[in-house]
């Protein structure tokens, strides 16, 4: 196999698992594994991001990626060093610390994007993160983020509702978050997932 067959297979075995991992996670918020396998499999959306970060000989100075979360329903990630730092909201009483991610040979992550946020009403959350960089050596990490379709919007299924458990998100689809990436600076901190809020 050349690398241009290993990256095809790569991309398809991916695609197959996040179809796996989405149904587990539906089946977990009662709606049934094939809750949105259609809307996954032959309509989903799937971007392979592929990340080289060169050597930083100032790494305090500066990051790979500032803070963000994924417009995706989940992301799966490979890396070769470690660099991925996740934000845990809970640690310090609330106050939140950065964690870092360990590197381990072979091993996917999984993140959750702000897509699963909105199907499960809150109940997970997105993971904020950002990379760091290393003096030395040069960090490639592949990211393949899973969606619907572009203009599928993702909603809060009316099974997940009820009186103590009113709707919290505004639909919206990968496209809507395409146009907030034109007139919004994510690199500041603005997320879009804040702007599907609905506020009590
Ligand atoms: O390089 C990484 O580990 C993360 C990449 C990432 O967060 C992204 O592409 O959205
Ligand atoms: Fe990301």
């Amino acid at each position: 196999m050349n690398k241009r067959e290993k990256m095809g297979k790569f991309c398809e075995e991916v695609r197959k698992l996040s179809i796996e991992i989405m149904g587990a996670i539906t089946e977990s918020l009662g709606l049934g594994r094939d809750y949105l396998s259609s809307r996954m499999d032959e309509n989903g959306t799937q971007v392979m991001a592929v990340n080289c970060y060169p050597p930083c000989p100032g790494p305090e100075k500066a990051l790979g990626l500032p803070p963000h979360s994924d417009y995706s329903c989940i992301t799966i990630l490979l890396q070769n060093l470690a660099g991925l730092k996740i934000f845990d909201p809970m640690a310090h009483g609330g106050s939140g610390r950065w964690v870092v991610v360990p590197q381990v040979t072979g091993v996917l992550k999984v993140h959750i994007g702000d897509h699963v946020e909105v199907l499960s009403n809150g109940l997970y959350k997105s993971v904020v993160h950002k990379v760091t960089l290393n003096e030395e050596k040069t960090r490639i990490s592949l990211a393949s983020l899973h969606s619907l379709d572009m203009n599928d919007k993702m909603s809060v299924p009316c099974e997940l509702v009820n009186d103590e458990n009113p709707v919290r998100y505004k639909e919206s689809s990968f496209k809507d978050f395409l146009d907030f990436l034109v007139k919004n600076d994510i690199s500041q901190g603005d997320r879009f997932i804040d702007t599907l809020r609905i506020k009590d």
